[in-house]
């Protein structure tokens, strides 16, 4: 019987249905609160490892500390660099001597409390250390309750591509407090609204036009952000269930990535382009490619592009801070993509808004034409 220290108003809970390894993903304000009872009821005795960044730390370590003490669970900070440039070996080393020094062992536990970053990171190191801890998600940012705690990909970047290095590891308990997200900077939420349209735009039209109807209320809080925030654990989830590894067609959660990916690695994993931001450009680059590719019609390219952009997201290549590398530095990220295969390149391709499809074998000299339009060299 789980006993939370204070009940939530209201929750909605979204299984991800992985067999042996399913999980449940809470949804709503001050779920947080159930941390502990939580935890408890899932690995009764368990001490945790908190890993969290500096910005996290400040609002909300304490608050999940005196949760879990509450509720007798030990538990251990360990506080990394804010920003993606944290998702590093060295980071990597530090967080797993810190693990091991903390004495958690098998039994017990690692939470991730903060946004994708923090997931990746602990979630990798959790793979790692004593070759395989538990771990649970609580996601602070908009994008990391929506996409990055669910599903279990877990990494670090590699200056030759973004999560070169990482493990599937699915976590035991996803808490998604939506209180938490009070804090989050604004552009931290802008970007994370790029994964959230992502899911209208591969396979959900009614709910990408349901967006641009209340994407304002979604951004002002309440009862539509919680929707959406449902809505996308609810569509990841089905797809990671019935594709947990990406042999398939969970490779649909990438549209937009492969893009946005060797921007980011161009960027230098830097704040000049957030991870979301740049999903955001790639999506539209998406499109407007599949459009150049006779795959669509219409004006989904168009309708795609306004609202990202009325969204506050970039949707041109100059939309990025400091611009973006040549093309043959793109073409080299590009041949990086964790979906390559010997050397032929796949992209997440559409015939429409909701209508994302795996195309593999895309022609990379059509690629390189496009970038190289696109970049105006
Ligand atoms: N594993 C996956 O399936 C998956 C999916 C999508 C993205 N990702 C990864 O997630 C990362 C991006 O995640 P992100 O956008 O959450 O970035 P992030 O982890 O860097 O967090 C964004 C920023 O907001 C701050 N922050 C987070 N929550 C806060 C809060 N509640 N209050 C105040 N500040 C807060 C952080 O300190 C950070 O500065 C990328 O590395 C991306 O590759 C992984
Ligand atoms: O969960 C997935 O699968 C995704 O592709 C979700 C993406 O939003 C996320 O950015 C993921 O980390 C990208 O995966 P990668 O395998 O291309 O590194
Ligand atoms: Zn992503």
């Amino acid at each position: 019987m789980i006993a939370p220290q204070r009940q939530p108003a209201t929750e909605t809970i979204v299984p991800v249905a992985l067999g042996e390894r399913a999980y449940d993903i809470v949804i709503g304000r001050d779920t947080i609160e159930t941390l502990g009872a939580r935890i408890k009821a899932l690995r009764p005795g368990a001490r945790v490892a908190i890993l969290t960044d500096e910005n996290v730390a400040r609002a909300h370590l304490d608050n999940v500390t005196a949760i879990l003490t509450a509720s007798g669970i030990e538990a251990t900070p360990i506080v990394v660099a804010p920003g993606e440039g944290s998702k590093s070996y060295k980071n990597f080393e530090t967080v797993c001597e810190a693990i091991i020094a903390a004495r958690i062992e098998r039994n017990d536990l690692v939470v991730a409390l903060g946004g994708g970053v923090i997931g990746d990171l602990a979630g990798f190191a959790a793979a790692s250390v004593r070759r395989g801890l538990d771990f649970v998600q609580v996601p602070t940012s908009l994008l990391a309750m929506v996409d990055s705690s669910v599903g279990g990909k877990t990494g670090i970047n590699s200056r030759h591509g973004k999560n070169l290095i990482g493990a599937f590891h699915q976590p035991i308990l996803v808490i998604a407090d939506t209180a938490v997200l009070d804090t989050l900077p604004e552009r931290e939420f802008r970007a994370g609204y790029a994964e959230v349209a992502k899911y209208g735009l591969l396979g959900d039209a009614d709910f990408f036009t349901w967006l641009e109807t209340n994407w304002r209320d979604v951004y002002a809080g309440g009862a539509a952000r919680e929707h959406a925030i449902a809505v996308s654990c609810r569509a990841k989830a089905a797809i990671v269930a019935r594709d947990e590894r990406e042999t398939g067609d969970r490779a649909l959660l990438n549209l937009g990535h492969t893009f946005g990916h060797a921007f980011e690695a161009g960027a230098g994993y830097s704040q000049r382009l957030l991870h979301g931001e740049a999903v955001a450009l790639g999506c539209v680059l998406a499109f407007e490619f599949s459009e150049r590719q006779g795959l669509l019609g219409g004006n989904s390219v168009s309708r795609v592009r306004a609202h990202l952009a009325e969204a506050g997201l970039p949707t041109k290549i100059n939309d990025v801070q400091g611009g973006v590398p040549d093309v043959d530095r793109l073409m080299e990220l590009i041949a990086q993509d964790k979906k390559v295969k010997r050397g032929k390149l796949t992209f997440i391709l559409v015939r429409g808004v909701g209508q994302a499809f795996v195309a593999n074998d895309v022609d990379p000299a059509a690629i390189r034409a496009f970038l190289a339009e696109k970049r105006g060299s």
